[in-house]
């Protein structure tokens, strides 16, 4: 695949202006009420990267993270403050759709203006019209002004011109906005044939299904630079991890946020099981259970865990009336109320007899089996006959990040094989 480099980047950068408190109206510029500070920002940081004939590659990375950007140096919508990018052969973008479509210009004469701008001769585009059209399907609105298309069909126009140009190089950005499903279909299948055909293709997407089912190669960025590149399994891969740990990082300030609040005076998820009369909670109280936490593999207390790392379901008690014995136990749901999971020390044959009058239990995962989900955690204890002491039903929600794309509640470990030899 190593042949004939067509797009080389060689350690460009591409910084904005992000002004701090720009003056927005005439009045506090006159008065110069707001200065007019700003601070340079890199959008693309020395990057350096060859792209070669033939290849097909996906940008992935957060938003904000750059990908547009060096899509647009790439086709020189935009310029680098430092580096060169060199591009051989006739290069088409689906970025910036339509851009240069004159509104009261119809369908058809646009397409005129703009596949010369793609460096088509009046003959080419005449012998391609009908299949742009058709691409279109804009049917006889083709001949209206194209300010009276809706967007869907401003972009479907100039998505059809932009792909039937023939290009060597297709730069892509986002298509799957464009349209509607069908249209997408078409879309994927011209730029199959594109590929088969030899032409090198760069596309930026969000949708990594599509990035795991077209590249041949992945980069993912973050903060303008290369994170990692390479095969789209291995790649993504590392990528779906971090965006899980940035997911739960996510999810743990929202959780500090809403401790803080109950700190406040904000119902906490306990009072609120035991307050809310709608049967959560039960039991003699002969004992209670005072206090439940989820803690993750640092033993932060959290509502978002990741899969294969190790939890901790801490369950503070405090006993009002002795009992001969205790049982606690925990249950999993899933976000149907189903239960998935239930267990508790009668069944791990643990016997607590003499227990100190506050204490606290932990239920040790080291590595958690649940899939990507919404969870519902229950906790109980019960005395020997397995009358309830103090049962919460749902107690709290917590989530689950998984890489693991199986169906379902629980991740197993397994493999696939074909046994062809010999098969009946
Ligand atoms: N013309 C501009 N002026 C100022 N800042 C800009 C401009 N264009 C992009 N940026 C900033 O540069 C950063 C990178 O933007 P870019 O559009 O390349 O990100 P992206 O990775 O494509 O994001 P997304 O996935 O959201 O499309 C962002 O912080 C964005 O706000």
């Amino acid at each position: 695949m190593k042949s004939e480099t067509v797009i080389s980047i060689d350690n460009v950068s591409k910084k904005f202006k992000i002004y701090k408190d720009k003056p927005l109206t005439m009045k506090e510029k006159l008065l110069r009420l707001r200065s007019n500070d700003y601070e340079d920002f890199k959008a693309v940081d020395k990057i350096s990267l060859s792209i070669y004939k033939g290849e097909t590659i996906s940008l992935i990375g957060h938003n904000g993270c750059g990908k547009s950007t060096l899509l647009k140096l790439i086709t020189k919508i935009l310029y680098p403050d430092d580096g060169a990018i060199k591009v051989s052969g006739r290069i088409s973008s689906l970025i910036e759709l339509g851009a240069g479509f004159h509104p009261d210009f119809t369908g058809r004469e646009n397409i005129y203006t703009n596949a010369s701008i793609f460096g088509l001769s009046k003959k080419e585009i005449d012998n391609k019209l009908d299949e742009i059209i058709a691409f279109s399907e804009l049917g006889h609105f083709i001949d209206n002004p194209v300010r009276t298309y809706s967007s869907g069909m401003y972009m479907r126009l100039a998505f059809s011109v932009a792909i039937n140009v023939d290009p060597e190089i297709l730069i892509i950005d986002e298509i799957l906005s464009v349209g509607d499903e069908n249209f997408q279909k078409k879309c994927f299948e011209k730029i199959d044939k594109f590929k088969k055909n030899g032409a090198t293709i760069v596309i930026v997407t969000h949708d990594l299904g599509t990035v795991e089912k077209i590249s041949d190669r992945v980069i993912w960025m973050n903060a303008g630079k290369i994170v990692e590149e390479g095969k789209a399994d291995q790649v993504l891969n590392s990528y779906k991890q971090h965006m899980n740990g940035k997911f739960v990082e996510q999810k743990q300030i929202e959780y500090e946020t809403l401790i803080d609040s109950e700190k406040e005076g904000v119902t906490s998820f306990h009072e609120a099981a035991v307050h809310s009369g709608d049967g959560n909670n039960w039991g003699s109280k002969e004992v209670l259970i005072t206090d439940v936490r989820i803690l993750n593999k640092n033993g932060t207390k959290t509502n978002a865990v990741i899969a294969q790392e190790n939890m901790i379901i801490e369950i503070d008690y405090a006993i009002d009336k002795p009992q001969k014995e205790y049982i606690f136990g925990i249950g999993f749901y899933n976000s149907d109320l189903s239960l998935i999971y239930g267990n508790n020390t009668e069944i791990d044959k643990i016997k607590l007899e003499d227990l100190e009058r506050n204490g606290t239990l932990q239920f040790h995962v080291p590595s958690l089996n649940l899939l990507s989900g919404l969870y519902k955690l229950n906790v109980a204890v019960v005395d020997e006959t397995h009358r309830a002491l103090d049962f919460y039903k749902y107690y709290m929600d917590f989530t689950v990040v998984s890489t693991d794309k199986s169906i379902g509640s629980f991740s197993i470990q397994h493999s696939w094989t074909i046994k062809n030899e010999g098969a009946k």
